[in-house]
């Protein structure tokens, strides 16, 4: 997959492209859907997927105040996408030049002379243009116009409930982690390098990498089970996750803190891509280490009890 880092100064020779546009915040169900449809179109095709997306969200441009806390930092997205088939990915930095981009200028020069587009997928709700005052149906006359074809995909729904971005940053607060993987379509991503702690978990016994807390939207302090991949490895190994204070051993310090089953190895600088599955308990203060270190322990009992049932058949 191709990065673009600004459609309107590249010099990337894009034929045949069948586009997928949205903000794309933590690519859920229907996110996907909108993008396996162009991906679908452009193998039939003998064309290229390509996904028009923004490097910041649109709202902190348009309405700083609006600006939600993201799902997905920008090297996760990329990530997720990677995985999709998508031949490039279009990375535009959403400015106040770009809301302000004329809808007809949009399509007649961007996405037809520029990208010699063949076909968009847009989602039910999509809106562009200065304002945002254009809505699908404006799309499609301008479609039309220059033999763009305009495909809406309709809101993919779960348990009665439109699946949206929003929803899912509610049910992440809330730590709802069983809904939040349910609506992604995908478990709940977080990469990171591995940095230096304070080298209390291998005196513990519990070696744990740790990542930074970034300015996006995290589940809540608690222990969760989880995969984890290393940079440089092909298949994923089990993990044990702390997301929180560590209010036992250093208490004012948050972190993710990774304990990875059955491995032992320098990995600091390294990337790792975890995945959550299952929220387990709550982060506690222990009044020693010793303590801690036996939950922990449990943790890890629990954790392996859980993945072999699982792996037999008997839970879902
Ligand atoms: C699965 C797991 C669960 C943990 N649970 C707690 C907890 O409930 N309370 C706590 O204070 N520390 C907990 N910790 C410990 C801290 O997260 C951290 O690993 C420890 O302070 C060592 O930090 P260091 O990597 O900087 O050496 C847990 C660690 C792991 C791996
Ligand atoms: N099973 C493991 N899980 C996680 N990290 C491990 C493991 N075994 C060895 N390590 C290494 O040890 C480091 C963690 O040890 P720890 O004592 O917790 O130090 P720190 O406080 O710097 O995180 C990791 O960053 C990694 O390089």
């Amino acid at each position: 997959m191709v990065i673009i880092n600004d459609i309107l100064n590249c010099d990337i020779d894009l034929k045949n492209s069948y586009v997928a546009i949205g903000a794309f915040d933590g690519i859920h169900r229907g996110h996907r859907e909108l993008i396996e449809s162009a991906v679908a179109r452009a193998k039939a095709n003998n064309g290229k997927a390509v996904i028009f997306t923004f490097a910041n969200h649109p709202l902190e441009t348009i309405d700083i105040r609006k600006a939600p806390k993201l799902i997905n930092s920008r090297e996760e997205k990329v990530h997720i996408l990677a995985s999709l088939g998508v031949d490039y990915l279009i990375m535009q930095p959403f400015t106040k030049d770009f809301a302000n981009m004329d809808p007809e200028y949009f399509v007649g020069h961007v996405l037809k002379n520029i990208m010699n587009t063949k076909e968009i997928f847009i989602g039910f709700n999509f809106s562009f243009g200065k304002g945002g005052k254009a809505k699908t149906e404006e799309l499609k006359k301008f479609g039309e116009k220059y033999n763009v074809l305009v495909n809406v995909i309709e809101p993919v729904k779960i348990n009665g409930e439109i699946v949206s971005s929003t929803i899912i940053r509610d049910r992440i607060l809330k730590g709802n982690l069983e809904e939040t993987n349910l609506f992604l379509g995908a478990p709940f991503l977080i990469i990171g390098e591995v940095i230096h702690g304070k080298k209390l978990g291998r005196v513990m016994g519990f070696p744990t990498a740790n990542l930074k807390i970034l300015n996006k939207i995290y589940p809540p302090f608690g222990i969760y089970g989880g995969k984890v991949l290393i940079e440089g490895e092909h298949s994923e190994r089990s993990a044990v996750i702390n997301i929180g204070k560590n209010p036992t051993l250093k208490p004012g310090e948050q972190s993710i803190e990774v304990h990875i089953l059955d491995f032992n190895g320098d990995i600091y600088g390294k990337k790792i891509y975890v995945r959550l599955l299952k929220y387990m308990r709550n982060e506690k203060k222990f009044n020693s280490m010793e303590e801690l270190k036996s939950t922990i322990n449990g943790d890890v009992k629990n954790w392996r009890e859980f993945l072999k049932e699982e792996n037999n058949g008997f839970s879902s």
